[in-house]
């Protein structure tokens, strides 16, 4: 059973869809069929807890179907999608990261099941690895994901584990606990650590986050910002935060004091980072993941690491999480922090989650441009 839709809000006008976005709806396929006036918005996942404003809005101008947690589990989901038994819904919505993912990955499976009236899917996160874009846009859907909300947060992040990089924070925490490691500490850190000013950092990607990280370190900190990415970055946005642009990666990789990954996973299970592209990295050079644990042959790190050809690592993103490798704990505490992917973890975030998801799907629904789609190369447009 579907939970009770959100009421609509009193003396509000329920409108349709656009023209171009109501031709979307279809004549229910079986008696049961529920049928609507407004689009239909598939709500997976917590309800709002942080935009009633936006709600507000949203929920007058669509019909929000909530399954019940019975009706997310995998088979059962796939069931009533079969079954059309929500009816012709025109968007996807998963406003609260870290819930609505109980039917598991929307790989092909999933996604053929969908009705052909999906217009757009926009959740909560940065990341969609947990979702099959490409086949989304084969299908005429349209992914949004939020990544301009959590830029801030994981980019504060990613600053406080650079400079750990650089100064050797784990080892300068545990050895606080004991006078002789103190002592230890107080006279070798000097020796180990490095101002960041001078500093060249390498960001593996610059999008949002990329960008937001770039924005604190050159004027911050005093570092040199240079980047790599598939597609070369307006030289005016360039020039505003002072990046350097590398059509290649070893390029990149030669030159950087400090590399840190900030670029989406597809989830395709292919590392950026490899024994082979380590290889390639400055000896001492320092290494930073805030994207995704897949996107690293964590054995290669280790290696690395154990080699000294690496002088330090923080990872708040881990391959298998919430485990994390056995040879990166052993080596936890002195050149490697090691966090709980807690970079974009903020009120903040979450709050621009919903507000972001929302808009995303009025602006489609409402025949506009999407806010931030991420699969637009891919769509087929009917
Ligand atoms: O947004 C994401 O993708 C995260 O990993 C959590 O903030």
């Amino acid at each position: 059973m579907a939970e009770p839709a959100n009421t609509p809000i009193p003396g509000s006008t329920p409108r349709s869809g656009s023209p171009t976005h109501s031709q979307g709806f279809r004549s229910p396929s079986t008696p049961s069929t529920p049928t609507r006036k407004k689009p239909g918005v598939l709500h997976i996942g917590d309800p709002i807890k942080y935009h009633p404003d936006t709600y507000a809005l949203f929920s007058a101008r669509c019909d929000i179907i909530r399954p019940s947690t019975a009706e997310r589990q995998r088979d059962e989901f796939k069931r009533a999608l079969a079954e059309n038994r929500w009816g012709d819904f025109q968007a996807v919505f998963r406003p609260a990261w870290g819930t609505g993912g109980e039917m598991g990955g929307w790989d092909e499976e999933l996604i053929a099941l969908l009705p052909d009236s999906v217009r757009v899917f926009a959740s909560a996160g940065a990341g969609f690895d947990w979702v099959d874009v490409r086949r989304l846009g084969e299908r005429g859907i349209i992914y949004c994901n939020s990544s301009p909300a959590a830029a801030d947060a994981v980019a504060d992040f990613a600053l406080a584990m650079i400079i750990s990089t650089f100064r050797h924070l784990p080892w300068c925490a545990a050895a606080s606990a004991d006078p002789t490691t103190f002592q230890d500490c107080h006279a070798r850190a000097t020796l180990l650590s490095h101002t960041l000013r001078g500093q060249v950092l390498g960001l593996i990607g610059f999008g949002h986050i990329g960008q937001a990280i770039a924005a604190r370190a050159r004027p911050g900190f005093g570092m040199a910002v240079h980047y790599h990415d598939l597609v070369r970055k307006d030289p005016a946005l360039e020039a505003r935060l002072s990046a350097t642009f590398h059509p290649s990666l070893a390029d990149l990789l030669r030159l950087a004091d400090c590399l840190v990954l900030c670029t989406p996973s597809t989830g395709d299970g292919r590392p950026v980072i490899t024994a082979s592209t380590l290889q390639r990295c400055k000896p001492g050079a320092r290494f930073v993941n805030v994207a995704r644990g897949g996107l690293v042959d964590e054995e290669a790190l280790a290696d690395a690491l154990e080699s000294g050809h690496l002088s330090s690592v923080a990872l708040d993103v881990h391959a298998s999480e919430p485990n994390v490798n056995p040879r990166l704990a052993a080596l936890r505490g002195d050149r490697v922090l090691l966090t709980c992917h807690n970079a974009g973890g903020t009120v903040e975030t979450h709050a621009g989650f919903e507000d972001l998801s929302m808009r995303n799907i009025m602006a489609v629904l409402g025949g506009g441009e999407p806010i931030t789609p991420v699969n637009l190369e891919f769509l087929r447009r009917s």
